[in-house]
């Protein structure tokens, strides 16, 4: 089922979802199977699964001269995606993303994944790593509503280079991301706002945000949305702390402020496990005022958090 039917099917409780990477280059899917195998128990009602783009690298050879390597270091997302919906019967959401994919790149890949059936994805632009001067920005999507566009013409039946074709039967339906903290590029909320808005209008039909620690920054920028029209889902992204480091790591990478009481009991912890545990008590009592509020879904973000994740989940479905 595709997730806004799931969303519209929740009855009044919370659903569960959470978001996998794929296993770094050399490693086997049994790595992804086992996340889900630990959480499957929640009922997750769909899986994400990231994408990643090759990386620009220099190797220094014997001679002390250096090579330029492009690594792809975690491939497989359409593959995975596949694989879940095959053996679990989840619906599995794979991530496109506009850098270092052409524009081709990223039609090939919506041909793969049209005969594989899976025919939910989320639109990104994704991160930046590091600048590939080879690629050609003519080529690639900027922005995820370029890419959005890309997405509707091939509903449509409109190739990246303008050629037509029948129309799958089955078009893609899609979620997009949004920032109850502001993108780090937005020059100001309003202007942030306008581009979620634009997502909605082009055709999103859900909202995913980025992570957030403090519930109150969440309601106030849904209400905000709601004001400016935007009326479709706005998931939650819950994203377990597990590392102190995180307590400067994730404000500085993501742009999400650590409540005061947060940052506090972090700074307090002598050990990453003690973070862990204290990451775990503050996503539960996120978790439960966002529950209290109603929200259809709350999305995880398990990256080196499964089994907080696992323990969350336990306390609050
Ligand atoms: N679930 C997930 O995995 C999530 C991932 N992200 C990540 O966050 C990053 C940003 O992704 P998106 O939000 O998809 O990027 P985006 O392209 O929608 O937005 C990036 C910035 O550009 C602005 N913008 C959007 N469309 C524009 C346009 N047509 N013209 C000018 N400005 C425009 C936005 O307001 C924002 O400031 C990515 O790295 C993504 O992977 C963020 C949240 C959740
Ligand atoms: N900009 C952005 N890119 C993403 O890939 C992304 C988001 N936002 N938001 C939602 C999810 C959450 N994601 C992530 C990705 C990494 C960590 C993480 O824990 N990273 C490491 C290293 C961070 C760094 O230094 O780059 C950490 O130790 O915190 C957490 C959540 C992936 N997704």
């Amino acid at each position: 089922m595709r997730v806004i039917d799931q969303l519209k099917a929740t009855q009044g409780h919370t659903a569960f979802s959470f978001e996998i990477l794929p296993p770094l280059k050399g490693n086997d899917i049994t790595r992804v199977y086992s996340i889900i195998d630990k959480l499957r128990e929640f009922d997750p009602k769909y899986i994400n699964i990231t994408s990643h783009h090759s990386e620009v690298q220099y190797q220094e050879m014997p001679d002390g001269s250096y090579i330029k390597k492009k690594i792809r270091k975690r491939p497989g997302s359409v593959a995975i995606a596949s694989a879940i919906q095959n053996k679990y019967g989840i619906t599995a959401v794979p991530h496109i993303i506009c850098k270092g994919f052409t524009r081709d790149e990223t039609e090939y890949a919506l041909i793969d994944l049209n005969f594989l059936g899976v025919h939910d994805l989320l639109l990104l632009q994704g991160d930046a790593k590091g600048p590939d001067k080879s690629a050609d920005p003519t080529k690639i999507n900027q922005h995820a509503t370029d890419l959005q566009q890309q997405v509707n013409d091939f509903n449509r039946g409109i190739y990246a280079d303008g050629e037509t074709f029948e129309a799958n039967a089955t078009p893609f339906s899609y979620g997009m991301a949004c920032y109850p903290e502001k993108h780090e590029s937005a020059p100001n909320m309003e202007s942030d706002i306008r581009y979620a808005r634009m997502k909605v209008e082009q055709g999103a039909s859900y909202l995913v945000t980025q992570m957030f620690f403090d519930n109150q920054k969440y309601y106030d920028f849904v209400t905000r949305c709601r004001a400016e029209g935007i009326t479709v889902p706005i998931i939650p992204g819950i994203k377990p702390i597990v590392l102190r480091n995180q307590l400067n790591v994730l404000p500085r990478v993501f742009r999400t402020d650590i409540p005061e009481p947060f940052a506090i009991e972090l700074a307090r912890c002598s050990t990453d496990e003690q973070a862990k545990e204290t990451g775990i008590e503050w996503s539960i009592a996120q978790c439960r005022d966002l529950i209290a509020h109603g929200v259809p879904s709350i999305h995880f973000y398990t990256l080196m958090a499964t089994d907080s994740v696992r323990r969350i989940a336990k306390e609050i479905y």
